[in-house]
């Protein structure tokens, strides 16, 4: 039977290839468990599960809850030395054998600091729904690294958002506005996760706890 004192949040990481996707599943996980570093080429080529428990993260009905966070690590696109369809393939598969139970939330990794090309708002929502089917919009959140850059140019979240290409307000518009700026320069990692993962719980709260089913 389920531990009803548990709750699991099953993450996917997906992104183009350095937008961060390894750095900020650390920053879940609260320790380096994926391989982040600044290379020349695509680091990350295998899809990688990496679960942790976090006791007492919350509270219902007088009892304390634990969270049991499942991050699913995966290759980028384009890729320096996969094809798109070899990175689809890798990461179909891993969502059917990592996910059976279905996926909480896929965290859409976006670079705050480098403009985001797609010839249209269609065709990036096609390469998501491609992955992960129509019911995409209800399972994502947008997660915009490098935001201590924006902070460097002095620039406002808010006004951010307000400035953005029409990609990448339409794609807010479709995921129903759920997004989050990362900061890691200014939190350690724990910190980071405790704001990130309960960020995260209230989406998929929002949900009622229902999952994606991507097979
Ligand atoms: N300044 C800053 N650097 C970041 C941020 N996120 C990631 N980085 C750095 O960007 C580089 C690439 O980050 P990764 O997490 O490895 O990116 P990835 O998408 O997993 O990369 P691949 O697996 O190689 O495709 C690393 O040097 C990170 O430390 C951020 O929010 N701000």
């Amino acid at each position: 039977m389920a531990d009803t004192n548990e709750i699991t949040m099953n993450i996917l990481l997906l992104g183009k290839t350095k937008s961060g996707k390894s750095s900020l599943g650390n920053s879940l996980l609260g320790s380096y468990e994926f391989e982040s570093q600044f290379f020349p080429y695509s680091l990350t080529t295998e899809c990688r599960l990496c679960r942790i428990r976090i006791p007492q993260f919350a509270r219902r009905m007088g009892k304390e809850l634990c969270l049991k966070l499942q991050v699913l690590d995966t290759p980028g696109s384009p890729h320096s030395s996969l094809t798109q369809e070899e990175v689809k393939y890798k990461i179909k598969r891993a969502l059917s054998q990592q996910f059976a139970e279905g996926l909480h939330m896929a965290l859409l990794v976006l670079r705050a600091d480098i403009p985001l090309y797609y010839k249209s708002p269609t065709q990036l929502f096609l390469s998501i729904q491609d992955l992960l089917g129509p019911n995409w919009i209800y399972f994502t959140t947008v997660i915009f690294t490098h935001g201590d850059q924006l902070h460097e140019a002095q620039i406002k979240e808010d006004e951010y958002i307000r400035s953005a290409p029409k990609t990448v307000s339409s794609l807010l518009e479709k995921v129903h506005n759920r997004y989050i700026f990362r900061d890691p320069l200014d939190r350690t990692l724990r910190g980071e996760r405790a704001i990130l993962a309960s960020r995260l719980l209230d989406y998929v709260r929002q949900n009622s706890y229902q999952t994606l089913q991507t097979v």
